[in-house]
């Protein structure tokens, strides 16, 4: 799914308008009406309603569902925002059309701002993608005051204030509990910075074209299921292991085993035919044991990682999990650069290697796979102050090196060689825990290792990942989860998809 700009989105309106055709006034009726369909789902009608509109179309969007909801019987109170005397054509109708039901009140100034009554809930329509400039005067009065109550917040298409697609953290904007926005999601809601502004947010389609959306040119995208589900590869009747590849994945030092373990295990839970684990001795007993469908080779280190094994029927490659950084491990990750023609996903403390010697991250392969948290990512790229910057800093860090890098986090950000960004939607804070990154790692050498091309194993690997978490979540909740359960999950994960799939 497409993530668009507010000039984007703007046109899209417009073009729907005039090709489907539809009046307007029509559409932004859809529009409220399904935002009126969430709202009246999540609230019973007993539940005091106090509406703030603005004066474009965001605002005529919170007049037509005032109208719905007092036509659900709820009790609603609203009040029009006057930051301008010019009022769009939208608003003036649903304005017209709202007279005749309830007495609508005016905000001229900071002395009408009413007081906000405890158990209201307020619905935030002052501004939609139309802002262009931060909100001040007595508009951001009422926007501290309205963060400063106790009341829940529900946000019409964006948080009033948030730029869709550039950072303005440091001005007045509304801290919503929910946003409800319509069809496509704004790259605003995917940073983490924006999580106080959007609170949960929730997509609601109301028919915008699909051909325009479809010529539309961005950088960034939102992995839906479908999209997943278009990645996934089916299994064929005649096939054997040798069919789904040989990974093999360098992990694991004393004390760490247990990275390479759970690695390893969610290597064999994605699908491939053969896994060959290269581990340090004190690994031997541990894998063969907790994991016999894992094969070993083995260092002749005690400890940590000294030799490249042999890299001959291998289709794919893993390096990280539970390493360490040892001079002779350095080695390992130098001669494995320079010698695999393999697709490659880098973890761990390969990063850290990569991090500090700066010359051999130069020389990594193109098209292989890096999975930095945001700490490792700062560390291979450096510093920046907000995560639009972040973001930019990430688009040149691929472009630059030619790399797939999976910045993970609550909307894990998979970067293409070209630039694009795809932002993950599945996944919970549950998954936040110990082994979480090691399992991404395995998941995405499996996918490599059966022939999916690097940025679809990128893709499709962190979207499962997420998927098994959120599976997971529903039996151990968020507290309790811990690693091994994503990957117990992931077969289920795998059946959602595939669900998906025949759906279609
Ligand atoms: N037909 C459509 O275009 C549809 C629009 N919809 C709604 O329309 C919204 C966009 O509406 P608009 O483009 O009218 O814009 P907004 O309602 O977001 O803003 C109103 C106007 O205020 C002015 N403005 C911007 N920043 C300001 C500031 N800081 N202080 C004072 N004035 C400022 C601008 O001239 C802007 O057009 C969407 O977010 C959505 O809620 C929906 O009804 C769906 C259909
Ligand atoms: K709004």
């Amino acid at each position: 799914m497409k993530i668009l700009n507010a000039q984007q989105i703007k046109e899209l309106d417009a073009f729907t308008i005039r090709h489907e055709p539809i009046a307007s006034i029509d559409l932004m009726e859809r529009a409220s009406g399904q935002f009126a369909d969430w709202f009246i789902q999540k609230f019973p009608n007993n539940t005091p309603v106090l509406i703030f509109c603005g004066v474009g179309n965001n605002g005529g969007d919170g007049l037509a569902v005032a109208r719905m909801l007092c036509q659900a019987q709820f009790n609603v109170e609203v009040m029009v925002v006057r930051f301008s005397e010019k009022t769009s054509e939208d608003f003036q109708v649903n304005e017209q059309r709202l007279n005749k039901l309830i007495t609508i009140q005016n905000i001229h100034s900071e002395e009408d701002i009413p007081l906000i009554e405890e158990g209201v809930v307020i619905i935030d329509a002052i501004f939609g993608s139309g802002l262009s400039r931060p909100i001040d005067g007595f508009t951001a009065q009422l926007v501290r005051q309205i963060n400063h109550s106790q009341a829940t917040v529900i946000s019409i298409d964006t948080p009033s204030g948030l730029y869709c697609s550039s950072n303005n953290s440091d001005t007045h904007i509304i801290e919503a509990d929910y946003t409800v926005s319509f069809q496509l999601p704004k790259l605003s809601f995917l940073l983490p910075q924006n999580q106080r502004f959007t609170g949960t947010w929730e997509l609601v389609e109301i028919g915008l074209d699909p051909e325009f959306i479809e010529q539309c040119e961005t950088s960034y995208h939102f992995i839906t299921s479908e999209d997943a589900s278009h990645l996934l590869k089916k299994r064929k009747k005649f096939s054997h292991k040798g069919h789904y590849g040989h990974a093999l994945l360098l992990a694991g030092s004393f004390g760490k085993m247990g990275a390479a373990l759970l690695s390893a295990k969610a290597t064999l839970r994605t699908g491939v035919g053969l896994l060959t684990c290269h581990l340090p001795l004190c690994g031997y007993s541990i894998m063969q044991t907790a994991l016999p469908e894992a094969m070993c080779s083995i260092d002749h280190h005690e400890h940590y990682i000294t030799e490249v094994p042999s890299l001959a029927k291998i289709n794919a490659i893993g390096i990280g999990p539970g390493l360490n950084q040892h001079v002779s491990t350095i080695h390992v990750l130098e001669k494995l650069i320079q010698e695999a023609k393999q697709p490659l996903v880098f973890d761990a403390d390969a990063l850290n290697i990569l991090a500090e010697h700066k010359y051999l991250l130069k020389q990594v392969p193109e098209n292989s796979i890096l999975t930095p948290h945001p700490k490792e990512f700062e560390r291979l790229a450096g510093e920046t102050i907000n995560d639009y910057d972040r973001l930019k800093l990430l688009q040149e860090f691929v472009i630059e090196c030619n790399v797939i890098v999976v910045l993970k986090g609550a909307h894990t950000a998979i970067a293409l060689p070209n630039g694009s960004i795809y932002f993950n939607s599945t996944g919970n804070p549950g998954m936040a825990t110990a082994g979480s990154g090691d399992v991404l790692t395995g998941i995405i050498l499996s996918l490599l290792a059966q022939n999916y091309t690097p940025d679809h194993a990128a893709i499709l690997g962190v979207y499962l990942h997420g998927l098994a978490g959120d599976l997971a979540r529903e039996t151990e909740g968020e507290e309790a989860l811990i690693a091994s359960d994503i990957v117990e999950y992931l077969g289920e994960a795998f059946a959602v998809l595939r669900n998906v799939q025949n759906e279609e």
